[in-house]
Order: C-alpha cells, then sequence, then structure tokens
C-alpha cells in the first residue's frame, strides 16, 4: 500500500481541479480516473456543445446578412464532418493541456477504476477502455494499485445522462447530449425532451442547422428554475426562430421504427399529438455516478436521488471525516455546473491544505444558457427575492435591450432585469414598464443591494460577468451607477438599468 495526501476519484473539472490547486498549496496528490482527464465537460458536455453552437451562431449569421443586411449571401451546406473534426480537434488540445498542466504541477494520474476500502483507503484498478473520442488517457500503466490517504480522500465522480423508462438510446434514432455529439450527423427533425440548459442548448444547434424542431418540457416554462421572464423572452427567441415548444406537456410514448420515432405527446391543453421524427434526444437531467465506488466500505452511503450529500456543506465534507466530496455528485443547492466545480475544489483543496476558505456561494454562482437567444443570471429570481425578502421588500427594473442601439443592431430583443432590495425609507416601486424613477430625486433613490441579475438577448454570456461582482460585493445600484459602461454596446443597457434604480436614469421611460 502506497501513501499520499490526497486521493481525489475522478478527473472531472471537479477532481481536477481539487488535484491542481492541492499540488499547488504542496500536498502530494494522487488522481485516479477510469475514462478521460476532463471529464464530461471537456469531452460531452460543455466544450463540444459550445463549439458546435459557435459554428451554428455562424449559419444564423448568413440568413441574418441575407435578411436584414443586404449581403448576398446564402448558405451551401453543412459539412458535419469538418465541423465535427475542428470540434474535436478543440477538445483534443483542451485534453492535451489539462495533462500537460496536472503533470507540470506534480500530480500523479493514475488510471483506472477507484474503488474506497476504508476511510482512508482507496484501491484503483486498471481499465483498458479509451474514451468516447478515442483518445487514450493517461497513467501510470501499472496494475491494481491501494492507497492511503495521509490527509483525505476527494470523490469528484460526476454524472451521466438520465434516462427515462421506453425505448433505450440507441446512439441513432433515441439519443442522450453524449451520443448525439458522436451521431453521424445532424437529422431533419428532432424531438428534444426537456427544456433545461441541454434541451435549449440542443434545440437551438439543430433548428440553426435546419432541422424542424419541437421541444417538450414536463414544467409549465423553459428553465424552469431560472426567472419567469427569463423563460418567457427565450421562449419568445426559440419560437421566433421556428422552434415548436410545447410547455407543461409529456411525451406519452415513443416507438422508434426504421427511420425514425413515433412520439406521442400530451400537451398542456390535454390535446394528444403524434409526431414523426428521425430523432428523440433525451435531456431530462443528469444522474450521478457511484458505479464501482463502494462507498459503503468507508461508512458512506448516497441520499435518496443517488448524490452523496456533505454533512459539512462550509467544507464540503461528508459524515466520514476526510472524505469530501465536489463537482456533479453533490446535490443541490450545488449547480451541476463546471465552473461552481472549479469552486468547490478550491474550497476542498485549501481545507484539505489546513486553511479555513469561504464556502461556495451557490447564490452568486453565474447561470448561462449558450442558446440563441443566449440567457445568463446570477442571484435570486424574482420570485424567490420575494419569497425570501417579503413582497414589499423586493424592487424590479427590466429594461428592453432594443431600447438602446446596439439592441437594435442585433435585431433580436432580449432584456436586462434587476431584482433589488427597496432601499430603507423608499416608498416607489419600479417595475417594468413603469415610470422611471426622477432624476431630480436621487435622494429617494428606491433600490438597495442588488439581488438578482437576470438577461436574455445575444451575448449575454459574455456580459454577466459585471453582474455577478455586483451580486457577490452586496453592491447597491449607486455604487454602480457612477461607472461608465462603454457606448455604444449592449452591456449600456446593464449601466442604464443600475442607473434608474438608483434615481439617476437617463434614456429610460
Ligand atoms: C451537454 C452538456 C453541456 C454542458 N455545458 C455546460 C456549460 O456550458 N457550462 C457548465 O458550467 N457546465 C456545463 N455542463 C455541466 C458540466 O459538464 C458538469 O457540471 C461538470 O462536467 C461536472 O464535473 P465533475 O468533475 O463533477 O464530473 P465529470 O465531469 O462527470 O467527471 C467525473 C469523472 O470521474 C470519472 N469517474 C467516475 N467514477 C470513477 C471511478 N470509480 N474511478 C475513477 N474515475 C471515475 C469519470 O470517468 C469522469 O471523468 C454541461 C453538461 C453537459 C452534459
Ligand atoms: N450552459 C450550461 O451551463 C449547461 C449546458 C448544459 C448542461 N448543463 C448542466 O447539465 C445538467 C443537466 O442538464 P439538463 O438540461 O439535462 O437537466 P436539467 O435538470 O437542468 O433539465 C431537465 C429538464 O427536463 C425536464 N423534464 C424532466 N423529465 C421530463 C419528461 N419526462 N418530459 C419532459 N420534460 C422533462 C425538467 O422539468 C427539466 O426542466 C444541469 O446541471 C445543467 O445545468 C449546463
Amino acid at each position: 500500500m502506497d501513501e499520499t495526501d490526497v486521493i481525489v476519484i475522478g478527473g472531472g473539472t471537479g477532481g481536477y481541479s481539487t488535484a491542481l490547486r492541492a499540488a499547488a498549496l504542496g500536498l502530494e496528490v494522487v488522481l485516479a480516473e477510469r475514462d478521460l482527464i476532463g471529464g464530461t465537460c471537456l469531452h460531452r458536455g460543455c466544450i463540444p456543445s459550445k463549439a458546435m453552437l459557435h459554428a451554428a451562431e455562424l449559419v444564423d449569421g448568413i440568413a441574418e446578412a441575407r435578411e436584414r443586411w443586404g449581403v448576398k449571401a446564402s448558405l451551401d451546406a453543412v459539412d458535419w464532418s469538418a465541423l465535427t473534426a475542428t470540434r474535436d480537434d478543440i477538445v483534443t488540445r483542451n485534453h492535451r493541456g489539462v495533462e500537460g498542466t496536472l503533470a507540470h504541477a506534480g500530480v500523479r494520474v493514475v488510471r483506472g477504476s477507484a474503488a474506497l476500502t476504508g476511510p482512508r483507503t482507496v484501491r484503483v484498478t486498471p481499465v483498458t477502455a479509451t474514451g468516447p473520442d478515442g483518445t487514450p488517457g493517461t497513467g501510470d500503466g501499472q496494475g491494481v494499485s491501494e492507497w492511503t490517504a495521509r490527509r483525505g480522500i476527494v470523490v469528484a465522480t460526476g454524472s451521466r445522462p438520465r434516462t427515462l423508462p421506453g425505448p433505450a438510446p440507441d446512439g441513432r434514432r433515441v439519443v442522450t447530449s453524449d451520443d448525439a455529439l458522436f451521431a453521424p450527423g445532424l437529422p431533419a427533425s428532432v424531438l428534444v425532451l426537456g427544456g433545461g440548459a441541454i434541451g435549449v442548448e440542443y434545440a437551438s444547434l439543430h433548428r440553426s442547422m435546419g432541422a424542424q424542431v419541437t421541444l417538450v418540457e414536463a414544467a409549465d416554462r423553459l428553465l424552469p428554475l431560472e426567472d419567469a421572464d427569463v423563460s418567457r423572452h427565450l421562449t419568445r427567441g426559440l419560437k421566433r426562430r421556428g422552434i415548436e415548444v410545447l410547455t407543461g406537456a409529456r411525451l406519452e410514448e415513443a416507438e422508434p421504427y426504421d427511420d425514425g420515432v413515433r412520439a406521442t405527446v400530451r400537451t398542456a391543453r390535454g390535446e394528444v399529438r403524434t409526431l414523426e421524427v428521425e430523432r428523440l434526444l433525451v435531456a431530462v437531467g443528469r444522474a450521478p455516478v457511484t458505479d464501482g465506488l463502494e462507498l459503503a466500505a468507508a461508512g458512506l452511503a448516497t441520499d435518496e436521488r443517488g448524490f452523496l450529500a456533505p454533512a459539512d456543506w462550509s467544507r464540503l465534507e461528508t459524515a466520514v471525516p476526510g472524505i469530501h466530496v465536489v463537482g456533479d455528485l453533490l446535490p443541490p443547492p450545488s449547480l451541476g455546473l463546471a465552473h461552481a466545480s472549479f469552486a468547490e475544489g478550491l474550497v476542498v483543496a485549501e481545507t484539505l491544505a489546513g486553511g479555513t476558505p469561504r464556502p461556495v456561494d451557490y447564490d452568486a454562482v453565474p447561470r448561462v444558457t449558450y442558446s440563441s437567444p443566449q440567457t445568463a443570471s446570477v442571484g435570486l429570481s424574482e420570485a424567490a427575492a420575494r419569497a425570501r425578502a417579503g413582497d414589499d421588500a423586493v424592487v424590479v427594473n427590466t429594461m428592453p435591450l432594443t431600447a438602446i442601439a446596439k439592441g437594435m443592431v442585433h435585431g433580436q430583443g432580449g432584456i436586462v432585469k434587476v431584482v433589488a432590495e427597496r432601499a430603507a425609507g423608499s416608498g416607489s416601486a419600479v417595475s417594468a414598464g413603469s415610470a422611471p424613477v426622477q432624476a431630480s430625486e436621487p435622494a429617494s433613490a428606491p433600490a438597495g443591494r442588488i439581488l438578482g441579475v437576470h438577461l436574455v438577448g445575444p451575448h449575454v454570456s459574455e456580459m454577466i460577468a459585471e453582474s455577478q461582482l455586483i451580486v457577490g460585493w452586496d453592491a447597491e445600484p449607486a455604487d454602480v451607477a457612477q461607472h461608465i459602461h462603454p457606448h455604444p454596446t449592449l452591456s449600456e443597457a446593464v449601466g442604464e438599468t443600475y442607473l434608474t434604480l438608483a434615481g439617476r436614469g437617463l434614456h429610460q421611460h
């Protein structure tokens, strides 16, 4: 049995970030990975999907150039194999980069499937499989190894697509987000089941590439965890692009046949619709991965949904002292997002090195959907703010992006919505479409601390960063309003929204 300071199980974003930070703090780290370093995000999630969505944006640009700007351009065809080659090259280069960074940091990567054998011990059994992109992972190439962790063990085994009873994914007609990447091409028609981030992004991608798309969501709105106005404006934007959006709808039956899938959907109004589509893409969430981990050997068990919950959220430490958990294996309020897992990795590594890092503030983690239109949010939705602080304690200011010149240039609609605490002693409320706060009354500016910011529209993924600092630093509109936004940019709409909430509105009326 070999000894090390820290053993990390799983080399996705959660695991490798923990390993890197722990090594940087001088700890000896072993990282066990049974597939490819980089995990879901790099090989089957964030990176390949955003690469394809970038190509989709270029395709949409051709239509916009022709229809709005008089550019005599047309789309001949999308060469799927060229598109996926570029995508895979980006993934491969990132994969090599992360492996190189780990090696440089001195992290020892052991290729194999890890199981707990006690509260401080792990066994790693080699696996022979290569990853989905065919690239072999790195490792020591040794046989079964047994490790004792002097400081602690970090479980970062992530998640996989959740499937439903009914036809199993076959990689061709019924697919998950994993299979959709490696399918030989894009279908002419698709039913996307699930209107969370994956469903919305893949519906958007397929539509850009010319497919007929029906998006079916069981809840009464898309992105049901986001602010209701985000769902509303996103739905409007997707419908404008020709995507059929059915919310409050259920898939009753799906029957694969030679060339596709015959699906029966019950709509919110109780109508039964039969759709024949080339592909059914199931995007109904992700399930935590713990198979082969042998948690019980360390005295651990998952919760009823399969997550490994920490007993101490501030240190992300389980009920067994010294065993920590990061990433998609965590239940809510963790968010199933790569950047949340990076933050969790930092907290756990610094804890294991003897520090007392600030816990992750899940309310302040930005959430982005890279569809067309995009959505980007941070902090509380209006409903959550009202539920937490009370109806009278909240003010809201919403501004359409088309109210500013750059929004008109883009011509895609969208909104900036800011949710804030009502300032003490302020009587007036600001809300969508209401009269602006008078500039002559700056002392009675209605808004205090900013609780949430919600954006829908083009490029808003790149615009959320300032609001993330504003929410994270408990800023008030008056603190922000004096900082000037460049003209003409979409970000001006954010600045103008804060100006109004500070009682100094310029253009908003
Ligand atoms: C289509 C899609 C798009 C996404 N887009 C985004 C996005 O744009 N932005 C964003 O923030 N998030 C996005 N996500 C979510 C993001 O991918 C996850 O939150 C993130 O990958 C979680 O990282 P993790 O380290 O917890 O788990 P994973 O990345 O799943 O890594 C876990 C690793 O553990 C390994 N493992 C499992 N069991 C064992 C074992 N017993 N022994 C050894 N190794 C083991 C696995 O092989 C895997 O490599 C997306 C997800 C999907 C599916
Ligand atoms: N841009 C991003 O940050 C990004 C992109 C993709 C994925 N992710 C993350 O990956 C994870 C998985 O994403 P996801 O979209 O699969 O999961 P999700 O849980 O976010 O959304 C799943 C959706 O499917 C719906 N649903 C469930 N069962 C259904 C059914 N039978 N019929 C119709 N609808 C049904 C749910 O109501 C929900 O809205 C999430 O944590 C997500 O945040 C993030």
